[in-house]
């Protein structure tokens, strides 16, 4: 097959950030995704309905003219989100989800949640009004081994969150380990997940072996080729409870290569194209519109993109960085080519 034509897909979980640099990321995603759930860990956090809306307007400014892409915004949950802001983001009609960020887990969640039954209350109006819950899925007890912490999360926090909320939908965000998709298969059908690229294409030699590679760092970090290949069997297996989140999360070059380097990959100039090669390696095309197109949405209770999309197998080579603001960035295969682009893509890099 050279050629794969498919409803749009929509992005489950992606990092646009704020300011001059929106209009920077944005486009790239505006031309391949129909909507995207836009993370909230901005500074300061989007931590109220006001604050959504606001951010969801700038977000539309910053789209190239003529895209209908829409943002689905979500709310920053913090041990002291009170219940009736819920409700007003839920009656704002723009706000989708709630992110969970365990406090300091990753980039920017130095105000999330320290203790989850301070947000009892909180997480009932969530399930009440609708929304869904999005969680980064790691615990943060310093004594936890980095590679071990999405599956102490698993066990000690997700667990008992369901069954705590037993009408709670909940999306796990970017899984990294074969746990993590037996979890999700075992789990209810409110229990949605997405898997990044990165996590489908490479493993954690991809980042350590034969030098440090701080472009291929995210957290969660990349696991275990046997990690890697249980999450391609997942995406590319037809179960509609797993779906398309990038997670591409920009950051300027001077932050990714230094001696403490942030944590997130940058594909949205590539996201799709990625997912095509991740799922032609294992000769799964056909299901990639299941994965990219069709499961987010259901599980989200939106209707299906109506326009379609075409990928065309043609090597393309990104350039060694991008525009960010004052700056650059670095994206993922920067300076090496990606098998597949879009058709008729006068952006594409
Ligand atoms: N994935 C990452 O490594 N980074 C994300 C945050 C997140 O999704 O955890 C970011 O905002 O930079
Ligand atoms: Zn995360
Ligand atoms: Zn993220």
């Amino acid at each position: 097959m050279d050629s794969l034509t498919i409803t749009q897909p929509d992005d489950w979980h992606l990092h646009l950030r704020d300011g001059d640099v929106l209009a920077d990321v944005v486009h790239w995603s505006a031309a391949r995704f129909g909507r995207a759930i836009i993370m909230p860990n901005l500074v300061p956090p989007v931590t109220t309905t006001e604050a959504a809306v606001a951010y969801r307007e700038r977000t539309l400014a910053a789209r190239p003219a003529g895209s209908g892409f829409e943002p689905l915004m979500t709310l920053y949950l913090t041990d002291n989100t009170p219940a009736a802001e819920i409700e007003r983001a839920a009656a704002s009609g723009v706000v989708q989800a709630v992110k969970l960020y365990p406090a300091g887990a990753t980039t920017n969640s130095d105000s999330g949640v320290t203790d989850l039954g301070r947000c009892h209350d909180a997480l009932e109006a969530i399930a009440e009004h609708d929304l869904t819950l999005c969680i980064h899925g790691e615990v943060t007890a310093p004594g936890v081994d980095i590679f071990d912490r999405e599956a102490a999360f698993l066990d000690e926090r997700l667990g008992p969150l369901l069954d705590a909320h037993p009408r709670l939908r909940v999306v796990l965000e970017h899984l990294t380990t074969r746990r993590a998709v037996e979890f999700v298969r075992a789990g209810p059908e409110r229990l949605g997940a997405t898997i990044t690229p990165q996590h489908l294409l490479m493993n954690r030699n991809d980042l350590l072996a034969g030098g440090i590679r701080p472009h291929h760092y995210c957290l969660p970090v990349l696991k275990r080729e046997r990690d890697r290949e249980a999450l391609l069997e997942a995406a590319t297996s037809g179960h509609p409870r797993f779906f398309l989140g990038t997670d591409s999360a920009p950051h300027e070059r001077g932050q990714k290569e230094t001696a403490c380097g942030c944590a997130g990959i940058f594909t949205a100039p590539l996201a799709l194209e990625l997912y095509a090669e991740a799922f032609d390696a294992v000769g799964a095309l056909a299901r990639l519109e299941g994965f990219a197109s069709h499961h987010g949405a259901d599980f989200y209770g939106l209707p299906r993109n109506r326009d379609t999309l075409t990928l065309r197998r043609a090597p393309r080579r990104l350039p060694d960085a991008l525009p960010y603001g004052r700056g650059w960035i670095v994206p993922l295969r920067a300076g090496a080519e990606v098998a597949w682009q879009l058709a008729g893509d006068p952006a594409s890099p």
